[in-house]
């Protein structure tokens, strides 16, 4: 079995970036949220990463004006934006079809997951499922995945909130059985917020291999 989509959130280094095409990493995430300390700020220049190929790039946004929003994309040039807020449908609506629509859904794993979702299949291309927390994001934390099992999803999802390098026997196991369309790892791989640990990572891609 080959292992699933990857998606390394958090990144504000443009060489970091270019070492995770290397490593065959489907999605960078960046984050555009200024109380992050993930944000990206002034860190990476937005023509640079334009020109950088091999990967897709994600924008994730925290009730962003959808101005904003579409400014990012055109200045940074993302394929997807992950909305991490409470943003509704209808603002959903106002950016679909400009680039792949990720709607994130901070969960404990106890809701009914295909009824909080259903009102964005119309509008979103893929769901995201993070841990529910007093942050938005990047909290480390894990949510109780076996909602998933038993949920009937109408988009592809993302699986998000705490993965990390110990998680890969749990991660084995899920991946058998259920149809996660992509990774999502952040805060677990990094030496500090938005440093990642390019080793650990590399490891962990490995044996995700062998799924
Ligand atoms: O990482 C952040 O600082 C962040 C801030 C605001 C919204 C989202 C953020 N990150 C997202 O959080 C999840 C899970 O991260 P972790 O593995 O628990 O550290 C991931 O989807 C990031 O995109």
């Amino acid at each position: 079995m080959s292992r699933p989509l990857v998606k390394v959130c958090g990144m504000t280094q443009l060489q970091q970036v270019a070492e995770l095409v290397k490593l065959g990493v489907d999605y960078a995430g960046f984050i555009f949220y200024a109380p992050s300390p993930r944000y990206v700020g002034t860190k990476i220049d937005p023509e640079a990463l334009k020109l950088l190929t091999g990967i897709k790039k994600a924008g994730v946004f925290v009730n962003a004006p959808v101005e904003e929003v579409l400014e990012k994309i055109a200045t940074y040039g993302l394929d997807m934006v992950q909305l991490h807020g409470e943003e509704s449908p209808e603002y959903c609506s106002r950016l679909q079809g400009m680039v792949k629509l990720v709607k994130v859904f901070r969960v404990t794993g106890e809701e009914d997951l295909a009824l909080i979702t259903k009102p964005y299949v119309p509008v979103a291309d893929a769901f995201l499922f993070d841990t529910k927390a007093v942050a938005y994001g990047g909290t480390g934390k894990k949510f109780d995945w076996s909602g998933l099992q038993k949920a009937k999803l109408e988009r592809p999802y993302f699986l998000s909130g705490g993965i990390g390098p110990d998680d890969i026997a749990e991660l084995h196991s899920f991946l058998k059985n259920n149809r996660v369309y992509a990774l999502d790892v952040n805060s677990k791989f990094e030496t500090a917020p938005g440093i990642k640990d390019m080793e650990l990572l590399a490891a962990f891609l490995s044996k995700l291999a062998t799924v």
